[in-house]
């Protein structure tokens, strides 16, 4: 069965991961410009809460803060701006450019993302949550993957990821390649998804395949609480 998403032939069936939450979880993953913030803001005005690893990977290397003093160690004092900040142009070019050096970094990052996430997943009110995150899959044990109940892929063309994040961020294409490089391919990302919606046409398009998604995960999340109490 097709795990495309679609108004007609959408079938849903519930796979519990590992999560133990007792809220629904719905990772959301996609590659750089495949619209994760696009259907996070949709999930958002349906009253959904949503966690964003993006934001939280911002928050975490604030200045001052334990983990931008560990990135400063690892790599020197480079990483940070004369006012203190990190300085995340330099960070960005090193790293995507030294594939060893985004593994020491994102060693120090993931475990303060991954402690961030799980206390606003225990903060969530809402029937169930989304847990937004360009990593989520890749990390294994560590890594998002195993806070949530189900996965959802934004899935996009590379071209299309491409012309909508350099339209976005005005960085230059070869920018994006580099970052792309260092993310899972499509194909090996949608292996590991429950339900993939494809973002390919306009915002329209997208919602309509993401209206049926949310009905079977409000069903979900009543499912999981009544087995809970
Ligand atoms: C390298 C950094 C400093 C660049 O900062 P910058 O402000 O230029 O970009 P920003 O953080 O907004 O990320 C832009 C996009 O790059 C991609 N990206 C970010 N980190 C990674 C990574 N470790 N691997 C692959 N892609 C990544 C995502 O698609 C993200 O949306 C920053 O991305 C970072 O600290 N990354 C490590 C933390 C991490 O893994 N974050 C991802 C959330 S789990
Ligand atoms: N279906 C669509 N039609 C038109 N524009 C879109 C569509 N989906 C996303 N976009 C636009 O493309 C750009 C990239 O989308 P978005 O920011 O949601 O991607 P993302 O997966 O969150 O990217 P990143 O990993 O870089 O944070 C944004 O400017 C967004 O408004």
């Amino acid at each position: 069965m097709s795990k495309y998403a679609s108004s007609s032939s959408y079938s849903f069936q519930p796979q519990p991961r590992q999560a133990k939450s007792k809220s629904l979880v719905i990772g959301l993953t996609g590659g750089i410009g495949s619209g994760k913030s696009a259907a996070s803001d949709w999930f958002a005005q349906q009253g959904i809460d949503i966690i964003d690893a993006d934001v939280i990977a911002h928050e975490v290397v604030a200045k001052g803060s334990a983990t931008l003093r560990k990135i400063e160690r690892k790599f020197g004092d480079w990483v940070l701006k004369a006012d203190g900040e990190m300085d995340r142009a330099a960070v960005r070019t090193y790293v995507f450019t030294h594939p060893e050096a985004l593994i020491e970094l994102e060693a120090i990052t993931h475990p303060a993302i991954r402690e961030a996430a799980k206390l606003q997943l225990a903060a969530s009110t809402s029937p169930y949550v989304v847990l937004s995150a360009p990593l989520l899959i890749e990390g294994a044990e560590a890594g998002l993957a195993n806070l949530c109940h189900r996965i959802l892929v934004m899935d996009a063309t590379e071209d299309t990821q491409l012309a909508r994040a350099s339209q976005r961020d005005e960085q230059s294409v070869q920018k994006i390649k580099a970052i792309m490089v260092n993310q899972l391919s499509r194909e090996e990302r949608n292996r590991h998804a429950d339900d993939v919606v494809l973002n390919e046409s306009d915002l329209e398009a997208l919602y309509v395949q993401l209206e049926p998604l949310h009905q079977d995960y409000l069903t979900l999340a009543q499912q999981l609480k009544f087995a809970a109490d």
